[in-house]
């Protein structure tokens, strides 16, 4: 499968801060990727080093196999900053006949389909948009780039309900357009958006990547397992515990699993989407709050 977006221990600092730390991740052509996680992660960070607009510090990513500021790679990305930029003295129509002039492939009748859609007038000058009206208008400005590889950070933060649904399903009519290469990359606080149009993820905490893979394998290897109380450390290997629960009989933990816990005496649940990535986000916390492993002691079942 082609990746088209490979980091290798890709690390960025600004200053004395460490933004990302040893983020190896390889997101594959075709997919629409969720990029989530809490504030400050460094989702957007990630997006404008995959993007050129911010060169790594440590380690490397490479898009369509190559640097990604290398020259002709621009043309074939595009992306919307979280405050999508616009020109306030030009009007929607300037911004459209300026987005002709630029690129390439732009395709003038999406760019049209989609400012209808969002019922901007042409004529209206973009500095007096509202935040929603402006994030829709650099929305429409990077579809119709028509790129083969579309960042977006946080692209609908700014949208009313109504405009996010259409918003998540222009996303996806988009991407089935363009072809089977087309990648997208979207980074969200809504998880349940995410669930919808996602079928990648990449969950970042503190800077580092805590999962990422194809939505499908990450449901298959996570779930929840109910049995009578033991340790986490009395576990089989293979298995990533996320978070244990203990009753006085019973013990309930979030793993990760590589292969299915083949034991009878064991209550195998699937994980949701939304549990999953919760569970990585706060064992994330957890262990940044206590480098150590659990110390606490799981007492002796009461009888
Ligand atoms: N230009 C900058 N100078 C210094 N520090 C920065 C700069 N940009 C980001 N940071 C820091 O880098 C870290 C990651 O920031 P980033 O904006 O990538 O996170 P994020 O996941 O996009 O957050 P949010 O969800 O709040 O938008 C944060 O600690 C932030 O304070």
């Amino acid at each position: 499968m082609t990746a088209i977006v490979e980091a290798r221990a890709l690390g960025k600092r600004y200053g004395r801060r460490q933004a990302l730390t040893d983020c190896t991740l390889s997101v594959p052509a075709g997919r629409i990727v969720g990029l989530v996680g809490p504030n400050g992660a460094g989702k957007s960070t990630l997006l404008q080093l995959a993007c050129g607009l911010l060169t790594p510090t440590s380690g490397g990513i490479e898009v369509f196999g190559a640097p990604p500021d290398r020259p002709g790679s621009r043309a074939r990305i595009g992306f919307v900053a979280q405050d999508t930029p616009v020109y306030a003295a030009l009007s929607v129509a300037d911004h459209l006949r300026m987005g002709a002039r630029l690129n390439p492939r732009w395709d003038a009748a999406l760019a049209d389909h989609r400012i209808r859609q969002a019922g901007l007038d042409p004529a209206q000058k973009a500095g007096r948009l509202s935040g929603g009206q402006r994030a829709q208008l650099a929305l429409a400005l990077a579809v119709a780039k028509r790129p083969e590889l579309l960042l977006l950070d946080e692209p609908v933060a700014a949208l009313d309900p109504l405009a996010r649904r259409a918003f998540l399903q222009g996303l996806m009519e988009f991407a089935a357009d363009g072809g089977p290469e087309t990648t997208v990359v979207l980074s969200s606080h809504l998880l349940s958006d995410l669930e919808r149009v996602c079928d990648h993820l990449v969950v970042l905490a503190g800077g580092r990547v805590r999962a990422e893979g194809g939505v499908d394998d990450l449901l298959a290897t996570h779930f929840r397992l109910t049995t009578a109380r033991r340790a986490a450390d009395t576990l089989p290997a293979g298995l990533r515990v996320l978070a244990a629960e203990h009753t006085a009989r019973q013990s309930t933990f979030t793993v990760r699993a590589d292969a299915p816990v083949d034991d009878p005496s064991w209550v195998m649940e699937p994980l949701g989407l939304e549990d999953l990535v919760l569970h990585h986000l706060s064992a994330s916390a957890d262990a940044a709050a206590a480098p150590t492993a659990d110390p606490r002691p799981v007492p002796e079942p009461q009888r």
